[in-house]
């Protein structure tokens, strides 16, 4: 039985995985941490990781950028291994997580869901096609109106993994606006949408001289997210220090 501690546990997504845990033989919450406390949950839950003195096999992290920092603090102190899942961090935040793992177990990933783990690699193939031939690249993304971060987690890692095949000579561009001048060849353009519930949708295109091809990705249910971040704590308790991505969970 695997003890979790749930960050961001009073959440959208803390709630879904609070359900998953508690219909699973094989794991087990054992404390929460969320700025919100007034919910009712069947495992103590604390405001702030130095309120917290339970120990743990794993953290699943969803929360915010802002709690990364204390997140990571305590993941150290404790040498517990982390599930991340927040996205919108900083350069220097995804620069300390580099550097913490080499001493805790550290899996980072801004999509739980094996739709789209499973495209990060469709798209090399079909990046390694489409863009020599001269196709521009451009990522739609769709979520709803609670959502802080822009462009989404995913829509970076599914330029990223393009972009990492031409040793990352691609420019992001995330505002047209301003622009006055054609689009240059080597930029990856990122659209947002932000309404209503949307749960997520990413929209990769591949566009060239008389075809488009479009490659989509639609959750629509935050469980999808909630049963990879489940996996993959369960992937990661006990293993030595490393940064982990859900490629190492879903073979
Ligand atoms: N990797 C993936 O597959 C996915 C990643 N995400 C990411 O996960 C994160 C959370 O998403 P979601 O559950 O929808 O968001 P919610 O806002 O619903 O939940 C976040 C929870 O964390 C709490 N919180 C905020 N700041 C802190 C803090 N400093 N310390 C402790 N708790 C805090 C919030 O409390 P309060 O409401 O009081 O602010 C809230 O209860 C986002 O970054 C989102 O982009 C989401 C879905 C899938
Ligand atoms: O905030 C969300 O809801 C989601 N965030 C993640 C992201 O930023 O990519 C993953 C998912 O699309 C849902």
């Amino acid at each position: 039985m695997i003890k979790i501690i749930m960050h961001g546990c009073n959440g959208h997504m803390g709630q879904v995985i609070s359900e998953i845990v508690k219909n699973d033989e094989s794991s087990t919450i054992v404390a929460g941490i969320d700025l919100n406390t007034e919910r009712k949950n069947d495992y103590p839950v604390f405001q702030s990781f130095s309120e917290c003195d339970i120990d743990a096999d794993v953290i699943i992290d969803f929360a915010s950028a802002k709690a990364t920092d204390s997140l990571l603090d305590f993941c150290l102190q404790k040498s517990i291994p982390v599930v991340l899942c927040t996205t919108g961090l900083s350069n220097q935040q995804i620069e300390r997580i580099e550097k913490e793992s080499k001493k805790v177990a550290i899996l980072k990933s801004a999509n739980m869901s094996l739709g789209i783990n499973t495209l990060l690699k469709l798209l090399q193939d079909a990046a390694k096609v489409f863009v020599p031939a001269g196709y521009d690249v451009e990522i739609i993304e769709k979520h709803h109106n609670q959502k802080i971060d822009a462009p989404s987690g995913t829509a970076l890692a599914l330029a990223d993994s393009i972009n990492e095949v031409f040793d990352n000579e691609y420019v992001y561009k995330y505002d047209r606006t301003l622009e006055r001048e054609k689009r240059d060849k080597k930029e990856i353009g990122m659209s947002v949408v932000r309404g209503g519930t949307i749960v997520g949708e990413h929209e990769v295109i591949f566009a060239g001289t008389d075809e488009v091809i479009e490659i989509k990705h639609t959750a629509y249910s935050k469980a999808v997210f909630g049963k990879g971040a489940v996996e993959a704590a369960k992937f990661l308790a006990g293993k030595a220090p490393g940064l982990y991505n859900m490629s190492d969970v879903i073979k």
